[in-house]
């Protein structure tokens, strides 16, 4: 389909700014900028467009034409608004970490395609017979990127063109960029070792090498003309040791020292930098970012004397108005030690959805209280401009109320003893791990439900008549334990958001995940309550049309805060615990019903983890505390479940066993394995059930697969604790190779306990 023409920018008359002479002095910088800016499109356009080329509904040509087209409606629409310090190269077609590769020459070559948009989509996607590369958590964010590989041999080759045509598309719409990349020393740490590295190998190592390769792109981008560029350096903000902090010595003197070059920006966010501000302090680069409202002012701004501070008040990490006293405090305080200051996002606004205006829905109470993308350019503008009275006072924090405790389950092994009997359910068990493929029916109904064009009883007859096929396909197949199939719920938060009192959900409030996925993270802005049951109804019946065993499926209070746009007049540790007492209630409601099997998901329990370890044992107290709190209520009898998927649950394996659940299962299959070789797993006291099936690729593992992975399980846990299942729920799977593969699982479960002595389960 063609597209429709790029509308011609209503801003000022474009005016080509000049380029700078070489060698003069540095331009001077905005006094409003953002970081970044969502990329996705304000409906989605790029996802669509990604889509339908991977297709082969649409050709490159229609893809290439929507990307420019969202760059030419972003930039002119934040002219509009008033920024002056626009950015550039902050699109990107699939991930910008993968970019940051493309720029470097350092794809794998199994990935090179001749397109960088096909190189790309073949490392995020993976093709046949070709897996794709490893994903993972952006910090603590909920955007995943891929992961670099670098080895000793890697080669580099600087390829400057995406920075150098989106500076150009920019700049032919009369709008002044700074080009955003990845800077080398965070590109460094997030990469892993190629497979074939030596042990002990570090991709910073090579940092050399990729030096001059930034050499070369900066050279390029000034001779472009562009003024200032801006290298993203976040992992500044974790803890870092003396030999990384000592490379980002080298790596900015390098840069730093080069005599052609654009002046010199570095970003850092999603914490202060600690240990890593006076070190680069001491480079010669012009400009420094600091996220203030994760971080505090430093102490030490005397060190950062001659160099502009760009101030991060403005979040980027969620979606409320900024208080402008606390900003315009920040930033009468850095302008009083004689500093150039510029306004600015904490981040990229890539984790916030575009624009508040497109809500027409939310309670206007709400909406006061609100700021997406766009209202958030609208603050920086605001605040460079010393016009605080556009921004409204926020709601005063609320006093934390402290939650009553309540009672503890029994002992593990009592549990397992009145659950053993009460369930008498076979070694190896079988299980899935809750949701079931969601066809393109369950989609289209529910979309008519919510448009008012499906009546909600014929809704409710679609809902069990996939509930009823969900567990017959079960029982054909002889899994032990049932799962309704989750055919009722869009997203395990959403479903839950939609019915708890506190949330608001958006309708057009999307935030990229990775690739073309999007999720619409609720709104949690009130306090929670449960007004009634939200799950029994599915359950009961679930299990009212079958023998065996079906699990109660929920969504845990650490994974329902971590994937909200949270309230921040409370302290998170409340919020968490009156979300777990709402679980709480509907575990006692499930039980009452006669469900003897309840799951309680946390795959974001990694997620939150706090990039910096002084940090990290307060969190997870009070997030197992949390758990523990939504799932101490079940009686002894009751088999409670937990699930956790996502990343590294290596990093958290004593906080997983802190949760005393009964049986937890992880994703294993993806990262072959690897959490097995982990000593915490050789003495988990409970049923682990370790991933034997990777949800994540089309491929339908054979059963011999399935069985070697069993086997490995049962060599490093305890005896009688092990079950089979996937790494993950199946809704983005097909129906065939979900038959296919739990075939093989069912299959291989059952080879393993007739050929190997499996030893008695253990109470
Ligand atoms: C991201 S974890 C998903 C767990 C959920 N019960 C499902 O099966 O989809
Ligand atoms: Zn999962």
């Amino acid at each position: 389909m063609p597209q429709p023409p790029v509308p011609q920018p209503a801003v000022p008359q474009p005016v080509t700014p000049p380029v700078p002479e070489p060698g003069a002095r540095t331009p001077e910088f905005p006094a409003a900028t953002i970081l970044g800016y969502p990329r996705i499109g304000p409906r989605r356009e790029l996802k669509r467009a990604m889509e339908a080329y991977w297709d082969g509904r649409a050709g490159l040509a229609e893809l290439r034409e929507t990307g420019r087209r969202l760059r030419a409606e972003t930039w002119t629409d934040l002219a509009r608004r008033g920024l002056a310090g626009q950015v550039s190269n902050t699109f990107s077609d699939y991930d910008h970490v993968f970019d940051a590769a493309l720029l470097l020459g350092a794809v794998p070559e199994r990935y090179r395609r001749d397109t960088p948009e096909d190189t790309a989509f073949a490392a995020g996607r993976g093709a046949a017979g070709l897996a794709p590369l490893r994903m993972t958590k952006w910090f603590d964010t909920n955007y995943h990127y891929l992961v670099p590989e670098i080895g000793p041999d890697t080669g580099f080759r600087a390829d400057p063109s995406k920075p150098l045509t989106e500076y150009a598309e920019a700049r032919a719409l009369g709008v002044e960029t700074r080009p955003v990349l990845l800077g080398p020393v965070t590109f460094l740490l997030l990469s892993e070792p190629t497979a074939d590295a030596p042990a002990g190998f570090a991709p910073l190592s090579r940092l050399d090498a990729v030096l001059e390769a930034y050499e070369q792109i900066l050279g390029a981008l000034a001779d472009a003309g562009v003024g200032w560029v801006q290298l993203d350096e976040p992992a500044l903000v974790a803890d870092r040791s003396a030999d990384e902090l000592a490379a980002t010595a080298t790596a900015y003197r390098r840069l730093g020292g080069l005599a052609h070059r654009p002046a010199l920006f570095v970003a850092s966010y999603f914490g202060a930098l600690g240990e890593a501000l006076p070190v680069l302090a001491a480079a010669p680069v012009e400009a420094i970012g600091l996220d203030l409202v994760r971080g505090e002012l430093p102490d030490e701004l005397d060190a950062l004397r001659g160099k502009v501070i760009v101030a991060g008040v403005v979040s980027g990490r969620d979606v409320w108005r900024t208080d402008p006293a606390r900003a315009t405090g920040q930033l009468e305080r850095l302008r009083g030690t004689g500093a150039t200051v510029a306004v600015s996002t904490s981040c990229s606004l890539l984790h916030v959805p575009y624009d508040l205006a497109a809500e027409t829905e939310l309670p206007a109470e709400l909406t006061g209280r609100l700021a997406f993308a766009a209202q958030k350019v609208d603050e920086v503008v605001a605040l460079a401009a010393g016009d605080t009275g556009a921004i409204p006072t926020p709601v005063p924090a609320a006093a934390p109320v402290e939650l009553p405790p309540v009672a503890q389950r029994s002992p593990y092994p009592v549990r397992a003893v009145a659950q053993a009997a009460r369930l008498a359910l076979p070694d190896l068990p079988t299980t899935t791990i809750g949701s079931f493929p969601q066809t393109g029916e369950l989609r289209a109904a529910r979309a008519a439900l919510t448009a008012g064009r499906l009546d909600p009883a014929e809704y409710d007859r679609i809902i069990a008549t996939e509930i009823d096929r969900v567990l017959a396909l079960q029982e054909e197949l002889g899994l032990d334990v049932l799962v309704h199939g989750e055919p009722e719920r869009n997203d395990m938060v959403q479903y839950f958001a939609e019915h708890l009192d506190g949330f608001a959900v958006t309708r057009h409030g999307w935030v990229q995940s990775y690739g073309s996925r999007c999720t619409r993270p609720p709104i949690l802005h009130g306090d929670v309550r449960r007004a009634g049951p939200i799950t029994v109804r599915w359950a009961s019946y679930a299990q009212s049309r079958t023998d065996r065993p079906v699990k109660g499926m929920l969504t845990g209070p650490v994974t329902i805060v971590a994937w909200s746009f949270v309230r921040r007049d409370l302290p998170l540790r409340t919020v968490v615990h009156q979300v777990a007492d709402a679980i709480r209630g509907e575990v006692a409601d499930l039980e009452a019903a006669g469900i003897g099997i309840v799951q309680v998901d946390e795959p974001a329990l990694r997620e939150l983890l706090p990039l910096r370890a002084a940090q990290r044992d307060d969190y997870l107290d009070w997030a197992v505390a949390a758990y523990r709190r939504a799932t101490s209520g079940a009686g002894d009898a009751t088999q409670i479940h937990t699930h956790l998927c996502y990343s590294d649950a290596e990093a958290v394996l004593a906080a997983i066993d802190a949760l005393d659940a009964d049986v937890t299962s992880v994703e294993s299959a993806r990262s072959h394995g690897r959490i097995l070789a982990e000593r915490a797993v050789h003495s988990f006291a409970r049923g682990l059930g370790p991933g034997v099936y990777d949800i994540h690729s089309r491929r339908v593992p054979p059963a011999d697969e399935i069985a070697a992975g069993l086997r490995a399980a049962l060599a490093a846990l305890p005896a009688g604790r092990v079950w089979a299942n996937p790494d993950c729920g199946l809704k983005t799977r097909g129906y065939p190779e979900v038959t296919a593969a739990l075939r093989n699982l069912v299959a291989a479960a059952r080879e393993v306990r007739s050929a190997d002595p499996v030893p008695a389960r253990q109470h």
